[in-house]
């Protein structure tokens, strides 16, 4: 098959993920981010590198943001809140992250294919994205063509982007005033 034919095919795997998930947690999620102080991101592998975007797009909005394991990211409080993507929810730094959330008072919001998973027994919002999952027990109801956790981690890094579109309609926020925040030391 060549690229066009592949394209086709996940896009329509992602036409599967994201229309599904659901709009009460996704609304939820938003009041979390809204309400907290501090927004620490965390997330392993490719579901990192998700994470690390949506931080960005946060700080580009002038939110607090975060990403845990960075030099310079500040302790977690009572105010904060721990963004976690983790397609098994149970990958070990993860857990051990979402436990010091939970120890000191802080919210968890977690992206996962697993609602049963140890992480998602400590959220507060759960957001469950059907995808095969390589690392846990719970498969998700969609098959995919593409390896591992890439349909999981497609689809959390766009379903990242329809919350930050929700935040810009909350805070009444547009694309060029957040390209101000943008790094000028590229
Ligand atoms: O990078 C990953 C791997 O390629 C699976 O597709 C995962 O995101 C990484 O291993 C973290 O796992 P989860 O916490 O289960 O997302």
């Amino acid at each position: 098959m060549n690229n066009k034919e592949y394209a086709k095919i996940i896009l329509s795997e992602l036409n599967q993920t994201l229309p599904t998930i659901d709009i009460e947690k996704s609304n939820q999620f938003v009041d979390l981010l809204l309400n907290a102080k501090e927004i620490f991101c965390a997330g392993a592998g490719r579901s990192g590198f998700a994470v690390r975007g949506f931080a960005m797009r946060m700080m580009h909005m002038g939110l607090n943001s975060y990403v845990v394991g960075e030099t310079c990211t500040p302790n977690i409080d009572e105010t904060g809140l721990l963004v976690v993507c983790s397609g098994s929810g149970s990958t070990k730094s993860l857990v051990n992250h979402a436990q010091k959330a939970k120890e000191v008072g802080a919210k968890v919001a977690l992206i996962t294919i697993d609602p049963e998973s140890p992480i998602a027994k400590m959220a507060d919002v759960v957001i469950e994205i059907s995808a095969p999952s390589p690392k846990s027990a719970k498969a998700g109801e969609i098959k995919s063509i593409q390896p591992m956790g890439s349909l999981f981690e497609q689809s959390e890094a766009l379903y990242m982007d329809t919350l930050i579109l929700m935040l810009m309609e909350r805070k009444h926020m547009d694309s060029d005033t957040m390209f101000g925040r943008h790094a000028n030391m590229e």
